[in-house]
């Protein structure tokens, strides 16, 4: 589509000019706060399966100019939500060096360093993620928020490539390691509510599973992340950092966002 971006005349305040959803209703990322949540006891733990992936096994890396991607095989689903959904690709959403404060997601006004996305689509309805990807039952997103602390084995697994793919448009094979550990450890405690796509097209079709444990990862993996990146391409003359890539919370307006846990 169009190119659009964080900042500027293309930035989220005029992403609606060209992708009405962005004004319309039901928009993700939202703040979380205690006044909007309602306990529901129905909530099943988040079961994920496939998610430990052999070595032998390769995975895209990619800078696609908004973030840096991972493409997941279709073996890896969600089970537990009323419908099957397939993992399509996972992505991050940073502050930057100077400001280290870039999760899409706030929790009671709190900011996290960054956040992960593990995007899957509706496979029992949908036979791909462009089906999907504008119905309103099409999506769930896994988000995990992240914090500065100790180091992380996991996310080292795709970062140490990640000079690999500086530019726009550049992409490296790595091998499989287990998604599962990029997750927290429990998948029982999280907040769920309905949302959308927190880039352009911004379609209102994401069921949000939001986990309440963050993970962490060292200051150096952080910025790394932070400062490795560009959204222009190589051969731009104009080096354009990526960082700061993220959506302000929008308005929840009426939206209840239901948690699996009591206190
Ligand atoms: N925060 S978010 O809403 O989860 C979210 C992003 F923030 C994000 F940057 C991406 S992107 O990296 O593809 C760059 C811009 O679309 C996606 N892609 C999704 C939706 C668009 C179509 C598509 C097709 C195949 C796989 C994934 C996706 C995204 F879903
Ligand atoms: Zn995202």
């Amino acid at each position: 589509g169009a190119k659009w971006t964080y900042t500027g005349p293309e930035g989220e305040n005029h992403w609606s000019e060209h992708y009405p959803y962005c004004g319309g209703a039901f928009q993700s990322p939202i703040n979380i706060k205690s006044e909007l949540l309602r306990f529901d006891p129905t909530l099943r733990p988040i079961e994920v399966q496939n998610y430990n992936l052999s070595p032998k096994e390769q995975l895209t890396l990619g800078n696609n100019g908004h973030s840096v991607q991972i493409s997941l095989p279709s073996k890896m689903y969600i089970s537990g939500l009323p419908q099957r959904y397939t993992a399509a690709q996972l992505h991050f959403h940073w502050g930057s060096s100077s400001r280290p404060t870039g999760s899409e997601h706030m929790v009671n006004n709190k900011q996290y360093a960054a956040e992960m996305h593990v995007v899957h689509f509706n496979s029992d309805k949908y036979p791909n993620m462009s089906m999907a990807v504008d119905k309103s039952d099409g999506l769930a997103v896994l988000g995990v928020l992240i914090e500065i602390g100790e180091f992380n084995p996991a996310f080292e697994q795709f970062l140490k490539f990640i000079n690999g793919i500086k530019y726009r448009d550049q992409k490296v094979q790595v091998p499989g390691f287990n998604i599962r550990a990029l997750l927290p450890a429990r998948l029982d405690e999280y907040y769920r509510y309905d949302g959308s796509l927190t880039t352009p097209p911004c379609y209102p079709s994401v069921l949000w599973t939001i986990f309440r444990n963050h993970i962490t990862i060292s200051r150096k993996q952080f910025l790394s992340l932070a400062t490795a990146l560009y959204s222009s391409h190589a051969q731009d003359s104009v080096p354009v950092p990526l960082n700061g890539n993220y959506r302000k919370p929008q308005p929840a307006d009426s939206r209840v966002v239901l948690v699996s846990f009591k206190e």
